[in-house]
């Protein structure tokens, strides 16, 4: 089932062409990994996707009623900014909202059980009745991905959700990921790790200058020439039984 299909997307953001005639469909049960240098346009893809900028071309989120949007696709968005101090529990709470159709009022039982299965996934049960302004900046990033789970949509978009996090925490949260396609959702998110984007992501999409230049299985993405091209490094690249082993060793042409 296709739960996210683009035609022709592109992006000018003041009058600058940021993304240029992107298509793309993601189906259930891909895990895919956006991947470019800083500035290649992960981020305008996600947004024009949501349609939460301006955009040339079709996305089916942006076609959507934001209600509808609300129950496909859940969104973590780059910058972590809690504005609340609720507590932890609340804030994944407020992942219910697209579910109640309008403010929160009582919880019913799935809920419940949406809210505690995010807590339980994120590792964040001990900390439920901590005010979330008040955690450190890799748990803050890890209560707005169990705020995403919590929405249960088929489709969670995240902008480097693994950004912050310590080592561990990106392992666990790149196999909830893989866990999440494996259980038939889709799941899209932006990130630098090349390593840890070879060796979970069932496909990767690689964006250079807003164009979307290479579309595959990690092994047929990450090549040599695609990783000096793109962003002018060099890398170990191994095949192992667990995946992709993929290591930079060194600046191209240095
Ligand atoms: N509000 C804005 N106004 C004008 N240009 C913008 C704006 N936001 C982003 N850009 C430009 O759009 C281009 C794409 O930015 P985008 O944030 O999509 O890149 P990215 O691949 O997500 O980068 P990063 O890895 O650094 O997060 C960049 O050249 C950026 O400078």
């Amino acid at each position: 089932m296709t739960l996210l299909d683009l035609s022709s997307l592109s992006v000018a953001l003041r009058s600058r062409p940021v993304l240029s005639q992107v298509d793309l469909e993601v189906s259930a049960g891909e895990l895919v990994g956006l991947i470019g240098p800083n500035g290649a346009g992960k981020t305008s893809l996600m947004r024009a996707a949501l349609g939460l900028i301006p955009f040339q071309g079709r996305s089916n989120l942006a076609d959507m009623t934001p209600d509808r949007r609300a129950r496909v696709a859940a969104w973590m968005p780059q910058s972590r900014e809690i504005a609340w101090p609720v507590t932890v529990e609340r804030l994944v709470a407020l992942g219910r909202l697209p579910q109640h159709g309008g403010p929160l009022g009582r919880l019913n039982a799935a809920d419940r059980e949406a809210i505690e299965g995010a807590l339980e996934r994120m590792e964040l049960l001990h900390l439920r009745k901590r005010t979330a302004t008040r955690l450190s900046g890799g748990e803050q990033a890890r209560v707005l991905i169990a705020r995403a789970l919590a929405q249960e949509t088929p489709l969670l978009m995240a902008d480097e959700p693994i950004a912050g996090l310590d080592p561990e925490h990106q392992l666990a949260t790149m196999q909830i990921f893989r866990e999440l396609a494996d259980e038939g959702k889709a799941v899209v998110v932006s990130m630098h790790d090349l390593g840890l984007a070879a060796r979970f992501c069932s496909r990767l999409l690689l964006i250079d200058h807003g164009r979307l230049v290479a579309d595959g299985v990690p092994e047929a993405v990450m090549t040599p020439e695609n990783l000096r091209s793109v962003f002018h490094i060099d890398c170990h690249i191994a095949r192992t039984a667990s995946g992709l082993v993929l290591q930079p060793t060194g600046i191209a042409g240095r």
